[in-house]
């Protein structure tokens, strides 16, 4: 009888051991027989890497898996996960766990967005796995279905709420009438706005997800720098009132789609507030969720919803990772491949086209509607619907909202510096993007 032999453990380095990987090494260390069940072979957590062995720590990471040698670690791993963050030294080490034949699983959606390309073509020449989907929307497994399920289908458009904290905000806002300063402030308490929530509010976490989900369903490579970015900033609780009053709901959006013939197009990549009507899915979702909405030629409209932040939810995507690149190292399968066989021209934020809802405060006499009316007609921009407030309802002045079809963002925006000119114009109150309709 030929003797048999247990498979060896895969080895298993965790860069940084924060709330994503405090998670990580809880399920790893929590579910081993469920882990080398499923694999077929043992997964050993092999070290954290850390920056201080002596910080606070949960009770579930054992000291004596922690060390400050970050390189030496990934150099004895067969997986590596990164889940500290930052460009570097997290690229530098990844780079290394590459070439040095270990499969790699992160988290880290600001790293790919800005130098993934470099990254994935490391894994490509060594032939092993590069796994993300804790990167974009968390728990939520839509790199997976993006890259693999819908590989044969062509995605035309993709709608997504991928940031938690913002549509948190703008959620509160619109529910108990809070400015936006408020909400920020309620979402700091709760834990899912940073001290400083820049990445959040001005929309740069949406938009590194946004160039991840562009490129891979476009089969193309999208940077960071070609997502054209507007953060929340500059939405108000009237702008949100008024907003429900006209039968929509105010998202952060990732929006990401093709213009023109899906082989030959061009295709727009933005982050940006905007109006979605209120019986769209995207407009159900509530608090810090996170939804994906995918418009593919043959799979028609999908959509991905769940928790996009949070230590066991985004755990829960890097484990799923980890299983997967543990089985293919164990049955010796090369590492899958990034498509990037499309070339698509990104459009500037200028050309993108969209409808567009314009809310003014105008003085409230005869033909006034009209010359507001022309100055659109004398840029080519069509008008959908126009609604006008009662003069009470506004103190005197009346208030216009105009619904427009989809127009260029470029011949939008000399519309409006064109209105906001004229003499009956009190105010340009808010200029605010359609979307899903
Ligand atoms: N927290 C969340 O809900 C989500 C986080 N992510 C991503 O996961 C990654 C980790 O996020 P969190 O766990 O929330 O961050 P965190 O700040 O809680 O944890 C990062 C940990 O890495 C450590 N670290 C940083 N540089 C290090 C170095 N040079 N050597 C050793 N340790 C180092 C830090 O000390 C910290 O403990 C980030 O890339 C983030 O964008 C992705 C989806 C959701
Ligand atoms: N800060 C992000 C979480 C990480 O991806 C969010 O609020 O969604
Ligand atoms: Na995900």
């Amino acid at each position: 009888m030929p003797e048999t032999s247990s498979p060896a453990p895969l080895r298993v380095a965790l860069l940084g051991c924060g709330v994503v990987g405090t998670e990580v090494a809880r399920g790893i260390l929590e579910n081993p027989i469920d882990l080398a069940a499923r694999v077929g072979a043992p997964v050993e957590l092999a070290g954290i890497a850390v920056r201080s062995l002596d910080a606070e720590r949960d009770p579930a990471v054992p000291r004596d898996l922690l060390t400050t040698d970050a390189t030496a670690l990934v150099d004895g791993a067969d997986v590596v996960v990164e889940v500290m963050g930052g460009i570097e030294p997290a690229r530098t080490l990844i780079a290394r766990a590459l070439a040095g034949g270990a499969a790699v699983v992160t988290a880290n959606k600001a790293l790919l967005a800005e130098r993934g390309p470099e990254l994935f073509e490391a894994a490509d020449a060594a032939g092993v796995d590069l796994l993300y989907e804790a990167a974009v929307a968390g728990a939520i497994p839509i790199v997976r279905p993006i890259r693999e399920s819908l590989a044969g289908d062509h995605v035309r458009r993709i709608l997504g709420i991928v940031n938690g904290t913002t549509n948190y905000v703008l959620d509160r806002m619109a529910t108990e009438g809070l400015e936006l300063d408020q909400a920020v402030k309620e979402a700091q308490a709760l834990g899912y706005a940073e001290a400083d929530p820049t990445a959040d509010v001005d929309g740069f976490d949406a938009a590194a997800k946004a160039a991840i989900l562009a490129s891979l369903a476009f089969h193309t490579r999208v940077a960071l720098k070609d997502v054209a970015r507007e953060g929340i900033r500059g939405v108000s609780a009237a702008d949100v009132a008024w907003a429900s009053r006209t039968g929509h709901v105010i998202k952060l959006l990732a929006v990401a789609e093709v213009i023109g013939p899906v082989d030959d197009g061009e295709i727009s990549v933005r982050v940006h507030p905007a109006l979605v009507p209120a019986d769209h899915p995207l407009a159900a979702v509530r608090g810090a969720f996170n939804a994906v909405f995918v418009e593919a030629d043959g799979a028609g409209p999908l959509m991905f919803y769940g928790q996009g932040a949070g230590g066991r939810p985004t755990a829960s995507a890097v484990l799923g990772d980890v299983v997967s690149v543990a089985r293919r190292r164990l049955t010796g399968g090369k590492g899958l491949r990034e498509s990037k066989d499309q070339a698509f021209p990104v459009l500037p934020p200028e050309a993108a086209v969209t409808r567009f809802q314009v809310r003014l405060s105008v003085a409230d006499r005869p033909g006034v509607l009209a010359q507001v009316a022309g100055v659109l007609a004398d840029h080519g921009v069509s008008i959908d619907t126009v609604r006008q407030s009662s003069p009470d309802e506004e103190g005197g002045a009346a208030h216009l909202i105009i619904s427009t079809h989809a127009a260029r963002e470029a011949s939008l925006r000399a519309t409006v510096d064109a209105v906001a000119g004229l003499e009956p114009v009190r105010q340009v109150i808010s200029v605010l993007r359609v979307e899903g309709s």
